[in-house]
């Protein structure tokens, strides 16, 4: 039976990687007997433009009716100022929630061959293999009350709420532990509980799950020692769990680690392992339509797709070998310094990683 896998490129560079993906997992196809059948649908300002919504109702209807979906990216500044639920970002939050995707899975991963893009010295940063799990549909990305209004002294005030249920933290908590049991063992509970009762509740809830996990060391860190950490030892870390609004700041400090953000990918698991994989950067419309954006976080989600949601995982081995070959080969795109030589740009690149798979068949 085919896999049907939803392919969602949104704005700005999310296009021009997406058409990246189109052609590897064609590949995949014609090359390796991958069984799949790719459709196309609207998240973001494309769909705010063309259908009237961040997530129209056929998007989500074709994205339940998906064994996985892969997500370029949404926004850009010419949806900034638009009705507040009709903003791109609406459509992505509101996506992770319809399909119940609570896990993200972002790990952090630096290629030999990319030491010297690091943005650390090769001797703290070489061999660095992290995985931050980060809770993505509740907290204060979710949480009510939110607006803003206008206080009694008719001065203007904006408000979100941090909210996390005992329910919520121990469903990541277990995502969590179980990735730190399928790795190193060690697990880093990222949260304020010196300062927010979310997070003291947060780490209470860690502290009582840690007993069904005597494989697993599980300890406790604030957020603002753990951006700092990531940049001065991050080979300290394993597996970093932690809520919605710390995980989405701490990873993409992360990705700097890796060389470039454009080479960190991530999977968004429902219970079930029914996922949305997607870069971790954004739209980046800073670069869009110069054809220059890196492509390989969203090559590297595919592998992510194909391990997790397509049961593929050689498949997956297989991409993320090619990867690494396009990398040893010295080919680089702008983000990551050039190559000496061989700087090239997304299609380019996305070529070069097809090629390299394509002789893995030969
Ligand atoms: N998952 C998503 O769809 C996300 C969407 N966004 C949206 O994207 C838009 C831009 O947000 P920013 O804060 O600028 O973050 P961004 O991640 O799009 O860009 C930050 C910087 O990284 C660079 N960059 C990002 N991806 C790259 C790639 N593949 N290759 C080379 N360079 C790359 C950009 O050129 C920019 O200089 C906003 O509308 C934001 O809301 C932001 C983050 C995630
Ligand atoms: C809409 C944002 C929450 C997207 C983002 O920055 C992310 O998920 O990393
Ligand atoms: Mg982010």
């Amino acid at each position: 039976m085919s896999h049907k896998v939803l392919m969602l490129p949104g704005d700005h560079v999310g296009p021009e990687i997406v058409a990246e993906a189109d052609k590897l997992l064609r590949c995949l196809a014609s090359e390796f007997g991958l069984a799949v059948e790719l459709e196309y649908a609207n998240l973001g300002g494309c769909g705010v433009d063309a259908e009237g919504a961040p997530l129209p109702d056929s998007t989500l209807a074709l994205a339940r009716d998906s064994d996985a979906a892969l997500l370029g990216a949404v926004g850009g500044p010419e949806w900034d100022y638009i009705e507040r639920d009709k903003r791109p970002e609406r459509g992505l939050l509101a996506i992770r929630a319809a399909l119940g995707l609570f896990a993200n899975l972002r790990p952090a991963l630096l290629d030999p061959e990319l030491v010297n893009a690091s943005s650390l010295r090769p001797e703290v940063v070489s061999g660095l293999d992290i995985l931050i799990v980060r809770e993505l549909t509740g907290g204060i990305y979710f949480g009510q009350p939110r607006g803003i209004r206008t206080r009694a002294d008719g001065v203007r005030e904006g408000f979100n709420t941090l909210v996390y249920g005992v329910d919520e933290i121990e469903r990541i908590g277990r995502a969590g532990f179980e990735a730190a049991r399928r790795r190193d063992g060690r697990l880093c509970s990222v949260d304020k509980a010196n300062v927010l009762e979310s997070s003291e509740l947060w780490r209470e809830v860690m502290e009582g799950l840690a007993g069904e996990y005597p494989d697993v060391s599980l300890s406790h860190m604030y957020v603002d020692n753990a951006a700092m950490q990531l940049v001065r030892d991050p080979r300290q870390f394993d597996v970093m769990v932690t809520g919605n609004l710390f995980g989405d700041v701490l990873s993409d400090c992360a990705a700097m680690l890796t060389g470039s953000i454009g080479m960190l990918p991530s999977a968004s698991l429902d219970e079930t392992g029914r996922g949305l994989y997607e870069p971790v950067h954004g739209s980046a419309p800073d670069i869009s339509g110069q054809g220059i954006a890196n492509p390989l976080a969203t090559l590297l989600s595919v592998a992510m797709l194909l391990r997790f949601s397509l049961d593929e995982g050689e498949l997956a081995q297989r991409v993320e070998r090619a990867v690494a070959r396009v990398l040893a080969d010295g080919l680089r795109t702008a983000d990551l310094g050039g190559g000496q030589g061989q700087s090239v740009g997304t299609a380019a690149m996305g070529d070069a990683v097809v090629a390299a798979l394509r002789a893995q068949a030969n």
